[in-house]
């Protein structure tokens, strides 16, 4: 068993270097709010529509229970609540749903916004080269989640592809589970990005104070992601960067994945070695080619990660004794997990691309139509009107950002002038 220590409290950088500004995740109790069923998503027009700006009262909370204490309360499951339920037809139309979905119209967003449209607040996280504001629109009133990144530390992280790639494919993806990009532009210094507001915070600090989620909560979290990545493989579209941090709740506890910084339109295979080291595939880790099937992997990390708190072949050590683990294959289930979930995890955590679910001739449907999602009603999933396990306490309203760590503020001004090293480098922004 693995010593969680460092785990438990840190973020896995891209690089798997640790953030020096990261502060541990509190360990004080949140608090319970009333499930909102049959929400929707306000975020989905083609205009500026409001991210993360229902005009819904505060919601109640409930000062007693913990959020491990929510979690656990069956009437907060989705399966307790019997609205999960497994239906052949309702599989075919989420099937439908899903590749009738569109990729967005490509926004012209060039030139259309500025740093003078915005109002900056608190940070809400940092990650490899620059941070994610709290912003709120001087026009709309409305809040958004705006990305920095500074030029100069992608350029020396040799990641300037991947930014343009991390642009262009939010600017193609529109589906309910992933986040929206609003415009994009750049000043002499950073490079910006204004996405939808998700105001629940990071999956990666409900599961850390949570320990470890029940059948029913890991599940609800884990068919969400499914549609979303079938979602982006049928627009040819690998995510490679599947992690708790980069999922995060809205303000009714459906998924949205942000941090496209690794995204790639892959029509067959690639050979870029990218990701976070604990969630990486064998195929990655050894230099082979690969395909959409890593994400399949690491979809099976992320649900040994939500039922036991630890990853499969996390080390203490460094990357390279987690990648001599993955590369060995050999998966520990404690005894605690369901036989469906070890059954499930078994042929998404293989090194074995012929036998991988996800990989196979049925695509995503064989891994929707295992026994472990057998309760999930894909369709309604697909229309977030399965109430989500838990409902993130956003007592503030719009612009509450309080589910997000604290972070020491940026000094340096944004919107600066001058000379422009790299703004070649980034044409599209
Ligand atoms: N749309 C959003 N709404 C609210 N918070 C967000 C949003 N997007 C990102 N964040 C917060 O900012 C953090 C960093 O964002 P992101 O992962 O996109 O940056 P990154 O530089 O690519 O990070 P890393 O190098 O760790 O992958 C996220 O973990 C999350 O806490």
């Amino acid at each position: 068993m693995p010593s969680l220590g460092g785990l438990l409290k840190k973020r896995r950088t891209k690089d798997s270097q640790t953030l020096a500004s990261e502060l541990p995740v509190s360990s004080e109790p949140n608090h319970s709010t009333v499930p909102d069923s049959h929400s929707h998503d306000s975020s989905e027009g083609a205009s500026m529509q409001p991210a993360g700006s229902s005009q819904e009262p505060p919601q109640q909370s409930n000062n007693a229970a913990s959020i491990n204490n929510l979690i656990n309360t069956p009437a907060n499951a989705s399966e307790a609540h019997g609205s999960a339920h497994h239906s052949n037809a309702g599989q075919a139309h989420a099937q439908q749903a899903h590749q009738q979905q569109p990729l967005k119209q490509e926004r012209t967003t060039k030139g259309k916004y500025s740093q003078e449209d915005f109002l900056l607040q608190r940070t809400l996280g940092t990650g490899s080269f620059g941070r994610v504001h709290l912003v709120q629109s001087k026009h709309n009133h409305r809040f958004y989640a705006m990305k920095v990144l500074k030029k100069a530390q992608v350029v020396k992280m040799k990641q300037i592809e991947h930014t343009n790639d991390e642009r262009r494919m939010l600017n193609r993806v529109r589906h309910p589970f992933l986040v929206t990009l609003w415009g994009t532009w750049q000043d002499s210094r950073n490079l910006y990005m204004v996405m939808d507001f998700v105001e629940g915070g990071e999956l990666f600090s409900l599961l850390r104070k949570s320990q470890r989620f029940p059948n029913p909560v890991a599940k609800f979290y884990a068919a969400e992601v499914t549609l979303a990545l079938e979602y982006l493989h049928s627009h040819q579209i690998i995510y490679r960067d599947l992690k708790p941090e980069n999922l995060l709740l809205d303000r009714h506890g459906h998924l949205k994945i942000t941090d496209f910084g690794f995204a790639k339109d892959v029509p067959d295979i690639t050979w870029t070695l990218c990701g976070t080291p604990d969630y990486l595939a064998p195929e990655v880790v050894s230099s082979k080619g690969y395909n959409k099937s890593v994400d399949w992997w690491s979809l099976g990390i992320l649900i040994f990660e939500m039922l036991c708190g630890f990853t499969p072949f996390w080390d203490s050590g460094s990357p390279v004794k987690i990648y001599e683990n993955i590369l060995r294959g050999k998966v520990k289930y404690p005894p605690y997990l369901h036989d469906d979930a070890v059954d499930l995890l078994s042929r998404l955590i293989t090194a074995d691309l012929t036998k991988r679910l996800g990989n196979l001739h049925g695509g995503p449907e064989d891994v929707k139509n295992h026994a472990w999602f057998a309760e999930v009603t894909w369709d309604r999933l697909a229309r977030k009107d399965i109430d989500a396990p838990y409902i993130p306490p956003i007592r503030g309203g719009q612009g509450d950002a309080s589910q997000y760590d604290k972070y020491p503020e940026e000094t340096e001004h944004y919107g600066i002038e001058g000379e422009d090293a790299y703004g070649h480098l980034f044409p599209d922004f």
